[in-house]
């Protein structure tokens, strides 16, 4: 390890290189080093700590919490709440650290880490080039390994006009300066709802979401999308499902700066040929990964798509085992939290390749699981499977739910309290695969269930996992008993 690590220092060879300096390629540098001797430097074009902390999951969610705070309070007689949003904008400006990385590279450097600034890309196995801001061109070694962590960006579906009218992404919808009266989102996933959640608590008066499939969070349970949609629509959103959009004009689109209204009224014809009058349009449509422009042909490897990698993060077909990709460039899970996990594995894994020894910590456990919140009123958490998906991968199910309204530990949260909680059970072990909660309060209650999934837990030894009174995670003890009712009426019906 470095013994005074620095930024842009004056070498050109590393054990290891990690391309993309987000959370999770820290991470990676962090455990490849940490106990192994090796060292590493963290290539980076933007700011160190990638989109999560920037303009991704810090600032949604330093917007998302006043929000769910005013709802709270609405919900409970005696309480009020005042939204200022200018005091909501500035501390998510401090959330984001006013767009400076300074912390994150005294982190690094603190850790032993060098840090490159500029874009890199591959040239062959264990070289890679880095154009630097001012133009200049470095190249590098890696004695060990290359660690791709470059993340990806928003997707702009190929509608007419949508791209030349400048649309918000998601880097604009959370570093807002300015909340335009009226708006259209397109997308009806994860970005779509948080950010709808937010942008009419902070008073959009008219905000409509057009979306493809019928349902809103794709991927959920169904139950989750319909009870986030009654909320939405409750709050006067305007919902479009099963909709795309066929066209978009806008009258003077100039290029403003992150956050600010990008030009003037937004005309959005959906394909049923309703016309939408807007202040601006936010693109939610998915992600693509940051693939394109990193010369991975040089090393036989197609470019553009997710790279494939096996359980130790490994890049598949590149052989010597040096290339490693870790977030979401390896397309497994779209979240921080997985991709730091994926670093995890890929650190552990290059340390012990260096020594000569077989890596031992596979990434495959964590990968059943794969927990999330989408922080929308109500919450939205979940991890493993969902039913559709258990079935898909031919396990025999048994599903159990509870109306979460019931709970002693929920009517003390809110006075109008929706939520409803899932259990998908493999019969054959009899343990959990896959769990959601949805509801206010619920988000701590994710990691019960993962650890549940991960630990394969049998629900006989789960009846002796007793929650607190009066709390959220009764939603355990009743899916238990209404698990155990089911089974005994089957019994007695056999
Ligand atoms: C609005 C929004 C909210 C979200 N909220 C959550 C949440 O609450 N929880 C959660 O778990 N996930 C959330 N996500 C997802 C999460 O942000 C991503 O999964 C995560 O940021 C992906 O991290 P990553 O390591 O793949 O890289 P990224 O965070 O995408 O960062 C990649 C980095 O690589 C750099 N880079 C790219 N190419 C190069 C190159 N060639 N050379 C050098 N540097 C390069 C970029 O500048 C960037 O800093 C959210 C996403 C969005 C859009
Ligand atoms: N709290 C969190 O954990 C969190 C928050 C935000 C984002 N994320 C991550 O970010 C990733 C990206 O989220 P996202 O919401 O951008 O993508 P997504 O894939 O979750 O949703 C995309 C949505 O856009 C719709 N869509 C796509 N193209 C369309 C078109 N042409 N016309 C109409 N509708 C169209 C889809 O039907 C879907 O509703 C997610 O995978 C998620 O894991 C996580």
């Amino acid at each position: 390890m470095s013994e005074t690590a620095a930024v842009d220092p004056d070498r050109d060879e590393w054990d290891v290189i990690v391309l993309g300096g987000a959370a999770a390629g820290e991470n990676a540098a962090l455990y490849a080093t940490q106990f192994s001797g090796l060292d590493a430097v963290l290539v980076e074009a933007g700011l160190l700590g990638g989109e999560c902390s920037y303009w991704a999951c810090m600032p949604s969610k330093g917007l998302l919490r006043p929000v769910e705070v005013a709802a709270s309070a609405r919900d409970l007689p005696g309480v009020s709440a005042r939204m200022d949003v200018a005091a909501v904008l500035a501390r998510r400006d401090t959330i984001v650290n006013h767009l400076d990385d300074a912390s994150q590279i005294k982190w690094a450097l603190g850790a032993g880490i060098d840090v490159v600034r500029g874009y890199g890309r591959l040239t062959g196995p264990r070289a890679v080039t880095v154009t630097r801001p001012d133009g200049s061109v470095r190249r590098l070694t890696a004695r060990e390994a290359v660690v791709v962590d470059t993340g990806s960006a928003p997707a702009v579906p190929p509608v007419p006009g949508l791209a030349e009218a400048l649309p918000w992404t998601s880097q604009d919808v959370t570093n807002l300066h300015e909340v335009p009266a009226r708006v259209v989102i397109l997308g009806g996933g994860v970005v779509a709802c948080e950010a709808a959640t937010w942008l009419r608590g902070l008073g959009v008066a008219e905000l409509t979401l057009v979306y493809r499939g019928e349902g809103l969070l794709p991927g959920q349970e169904p139950f989750a999308g319909e009870l986030v949609a009654e909320r939405l629509r409750r709050d006067g959103v305007r919902l479009c499902p099963g909709r795309t959009i066929a066209r978009v004009d806008r009258e003077n689109p100039r290029d403003t700066g992150k956050g600010w209204t990008h030009g003037g009224e937004v005309t959005v014809r959906l394909d049923d040929g309703t016309v939408v009058a807007a202040d601006e349009i936010v693109v939610a449509a998915g992600r693509v990964p940051n693939t394109g422009d990193l010369g991975l042909d040089s090393v036989g490897v197609p470019g553009g798509g997710f790279l494939e990698v096996d359980e130790f993060q490994a890049v598949r077909g590149v052989d010597g085992e040096w290339l490693y990709a870790i977030g979401d460039v390896c397309g497994r899970a779209l979240l921080t939290h997985m991709g730091k996990y994926q670093a995890r594995v890929a650190g552990e894994a290059i340390a012990a390749r260096a020594r000569g020894r077989k890596p031992e910590v596979s990434a495959e456990p964590g990968h059943r699981a794969v927990p999330q919140v989408t922080f929308t009123d109500p919450e939205v958490g979940s991890a493993g499977l969902t039913e559709r998906r258990a079935r898909a991968a031919g396990i025999e199910v048994e599903t159990v739910e509870y109306d979460l309204a019931g709970l002693a530990g929920t009517y003390v949260l809110r006075e109008d309290y929706r939520g409803r909680a899932k259990l998908v059970l493999d019969k054959e072990s009899d343990t959990i695969v896959g769990a959601t909660f949805v509801g206010a309060g619920i988000a701590e209650l994710v990691h019960s269930a993962t650890v549940a999934i991960v630990g394969r837990i049998p629900v006989a030894a789960l009846w002796h996992a007793v929650p607190s009174y009066p709390t959220v995670s009764e939603a355990w003890l009743r899916l238990l008993e209404t698990l155990n009712t089911a089974r005994h009426q089957r019994n007695q019906g056999a």
